[in-house]
């Protein structure tokens, strides 16, 4: 027998033992599920019937309630019971498709004999409770997996470094239960297994990587040590997957300690969310949070203002391209991103704790009840010796017990009485039983009558000021906005809280916008961040997620060193794995940053780690030489390639919008009847988009399935979609047809690293079309194919 048929049957005997156990547990745990289902439907449906009624006296009351609090525990532990064995089956299913992707055998140093070691998504122990049949790819052993040639090797342990001798290492593809392939590596990773995997046709969402993760890619995912995190890499480096999977191994790692609720992972846009969203599911693991940095403060700021999102201001920003106003705004964006103004508002928080807040006062109808000033003076004359926090619940009460006083003064005013007469039938009942639980009510008593109307205009004038009541609650006497807008009314202001004592250039502009728009309660993106950050800072931080641990941000160079800093602060015990890529830095309000700093910035430098990663797996060869190009020859010189081959980019220049058209339809046509399951029709702005939709589908048969990609969008179904640049961020595609990259649209220097960010997304195949002539920062010598 040849030795690949006997290594080939060796495997076959040891997987079909290893499906044996997983299939026999599988159904234990189904007949489990199926006993426990019948339990919680059964308490639930008889709930009241095991449960003693009775509410006659006391004792009974008692007793009734115990019997209520007994069934309800019995409920939620057969309910608890019920999802483990949920778990336990789903875990268990995943694994009987793919029990395994690798095998090594380590002699540990000083032991003869070398222990086999089969690797996959997670463990499996024989019934003896002994034998290990699969170890999980996160168990400290599995690291050699990863890190090792056959050879020498050692890996970390909580107690220490176990050295030894890798005898072997082999690669299985087992699918469906059923083993597909088998080889033995002599490389950290085999290329050969990597390149199978690569050149898969995508999916709608992204894959885990355990099989094939890369020895840089296990550094980031195991580092425990460090706060904060740092990971540049190429585009496609594989940033995110590291990212999923470290939150995979963290939540492994501490599994007693950790839960996937205090784990967050900022994404840059709703697409991206959904496109990740299987990743952890797919390992076994619940989902970490995810929120878009937009999320967090529409939920803060959305009631209250209109607040411009990411997207618009960089339309607008698009269509004032070149004139003054344009770069006004540009400019404005830039520095209210920038450090200097964190540190500008930081000053001005500070002083606030002594003068400046400003308050709103409460007012009904044409009353003033409690007047700005006189909110003011309680807060920084009376009580101005306290912190600012205990201040804050103290003029919080005296604003309720003004609010008392008013409500009695008014008990005789017609407007209550005529309030007071419309009551309905409830209000009464009500106010019955408000009296009887004071003890008032005595049915006997004459002036029982008067208590009530008594009750019911004190309601009837509470009910008018509820609204009062809940600002007061919410700490809305205090105006963040006004308080935030005097930045930008008085320079004085603003150059004693300055760190350099320096107007920023173009402070002028700014203060006449902040008139415009602030008092509009209309919120540029630029100002979203420092007003949220002085709202929260004012009401004391109060929704602060202090539970978070990790927190997590992709496509950080896209977040002001203003923002970073803030989500500093507003996740205090996180600690941060940030990912980015310095070459797709895309928005205005980034660029001050210059890549990281406003990261590195956050943490001393002896917490701190920096990795890079540098070989692009998403795309062909060909396609990686070619955006390459797109980027200056020094920020292009980290980037390597992986080899895989394919179709070189094409760039064709179109004489006019029907031509461009015609040519990105019959594309996207052929490239689905070849088989590429998601064409990307990428566009630089959502405008475009929307005149590129119209024209495609027109086009296109109506059975192929099209949609156009908006930034509220969720899911990326199968088919052609059409989107724009900036939606682009993070995810991929089989095919990408540029839509329209002419000269016009991308011309100036910051155009570059957003085309660059767009033929990036390409996995297999990339054709660039342009309206006219072509952007300079296209390479030349792709025109081979035109036709
Ligand atoms: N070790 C790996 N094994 C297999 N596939 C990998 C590996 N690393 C990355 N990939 C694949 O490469 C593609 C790009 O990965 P990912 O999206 O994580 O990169 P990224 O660095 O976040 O990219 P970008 O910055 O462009 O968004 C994905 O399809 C991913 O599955």
């Amino acid at each position: 027998m040849s030795k690949e048929r006997s290594i080939r049957e060796e495997e076959e005997r040891r997987l079909s033992e290893a499906l044996g156990v997983i299939e026999r547990r599988l159904l234990k745990e189904l007949s489990v599920l199926g006993e426990r289902r019948g339990d919680v439907v059964g308490i639930r449906q008889e709930f009241w019937d095991d449960v003693t009624v009775n509410f006659s006296d006391a004792t009974e009351l008692g007793e009734t309630w115990s019997s209520i609090v007994q069934q309800a525990e019995l409920l939620a532990e057969r309910e608890r019971s019920h999802k483990v064995a949920s778990t336990a089956a789903s875990r268990l299913a995943l694994q009987r498709d793919n029990p395994y992707f690798a095998r090594i055998d380590f002699a540990e140093a000083g032991e003869g004999q070398a222990d086999r070691i089969y690797i996959g998504r997670s463990t499996l122990v024989g019934d003896d409770g002994e034998t290990f049949y699969v170890y999980d790819w996160r168990a400290p052993v599995s690291s050699l997996f990863y890190d090792h040639e056959p050879g020498p090797a050692s890996y970390e342990t909580p107690s220490g470094t176990i050295e030894g001798d890798l005898t072997l290492k082999r690669q299985f593809v087992i699918r469906g239960g059923v083993l597909k392939h088998v080889f033995d590596t002599e490389e950290t990773i085999g290329d050969d297994i990597l390149q199978a995997v690569l050149s898969e046709r995508s999916d709608t969402s992204m894959k885990s990587i355990v099989a094939t993760i890369q020895k840089e890619q296990n550094r980031i995912i195991r580092d425990e040590k460090h706060k904060l995190l740092v990971v540049q890499g190429a585009a496609g480096s594989g940033k995110t997957s590291a990212a999923l999977q470290r939150i995979a191994y963290l939540l492994y790692r501490y599994r007693d300690t950790l839960t996937s609720e205090q784990i967050v992972l900022f994404s840059p846009n709703p697409v991206f969310k959904g496109y990740v969203s299987r990743v952890l599911p797919d390992l076994g693991e619940a989902n970490m949070r995810q929120m878009t940095f937009r999320e967090l403060i529409e939920s803060r700021l959305g009631r209250r203002y209109e607040v411009e999102d990411l997207f618009s201001q960089t339309e607008a920003l698009a269509a004032a391209e070149g004139t003054p106003d344009g770069e006004a705004r540009e400019r404005a964006a830039r520095y209210k991103g920038s450090e200097h103004f964190f540190e500008t508002v930081n000053r001005y928080l500070k002083r606030l704790e002594r003068e400046g807040v400003r308050f709103r006062p409460l007012r009904f109808r044409k009353d003033t009840i409690v007047s700005a000033e006189e909110t003011a003076e309680r807060f920084y004359g009376v009580l101005g010796g306290e912190n600012f926090g205990d201040r804050l619940v103290k003029t919080r009460r005296w604003l309720n017990e003004r609010l008392d006083a008013w409500v009695e003064s008014q008990l005789k005013e017609p407007w209550v009485e005529e309030a007071a007469e419309l009551s309905d039938q409830e209000d009464i009942q009500r106010a019955y039983v408000e009296l009887r639980r004071e003890g008032g009510y005595r049915e006997e008593s004459f002036d029982d009558e008067d208590r009530i109307s008594g009750l019911l205009l004190k309601r009837a004038a509470e009910n008018a000021i509820a609204p009062l009541r809940k600002a007061v609650k919410g700490f809305r006497f205090m105006d963040p906005l006004a308080t935030y807008g005097e930045l930008f009314r008085s320079r004085t202001l603003f150059t004693a809280c300055a760190p350099d004592g320096r107007l920023p250039l173009g402070y002028e502009w700014m203060a006449q916008r902040a008139e415009e728009t602030l008092g509009r309660k209309t919120i540029d993106h630029e100002d979203a961040t420092p007003l949220l950050y002085v709202m929260e800072a004012l009401e004391g931080f109060r929704k602060v997620d202090g539970e978070v641990r990790h927190l997590f941000v992709d496509e950080a160079q896209d977040y002001s060193p203003f923002q970073a800093a803030f989500l500093r602060k507003r996740f205090p015990r996180a600690r941060l794995t940030v990912l980015g890529d310095f070459n797709q830095a895309i928005y205005a309000q980034a660029e001050e940053s210059g890549g990281f700093g406003g990261w590195t910035r956050l943490v001393p430098p002896e917490e701190t780690e920096v990795w890079r990663l540098s070989t692009s797996y998403r795309s062909t060869e060909p396609i990686v030489r070619f955006s390459k190009r797109i980027l200056k020859p020094e920020d292009a010189a980290g980037i390597a390639p992986f080899h895989r081959d394919g179709e070189p980019p094409r760039v064709a220049e179109c004489g006019d919008g029907a031509e461009l058209a015609d040519r990105i339809a019959k594309d996207a046509a052929e490239l689905l009847e070849a088989g590429y399951a998601t064409i990307g029709i990428i566009a630089k702005t959502a405008r475009e988009c929307g005149n590129a939709s119209a024209v495609i589908k027109e086009r296109l048969a109506d059975d192929v399935p099209v949609t156009l990609v908006t930034g509220g969008s969720a899911n990326l179904p199968k088919g052609v979609s059409i989107l724009p640049s900036y939606l682009s961020k993070g995810i991929e595609f089989d095919a990408v047809l540029v839509w329209d990259a002419s000269g016009s649209r991308y011309g100036r220097e910051q155009d570059r690293k957003l085309l660059y960010t767009v033929c990036t997304r390409a996995l297999h195949v990339l054709r660039v079309y342009s309206l006219g002539v072509r952007s300079p920062f296209l390479p030349s010598g792709y025109e081979g194919d035109e036709e």
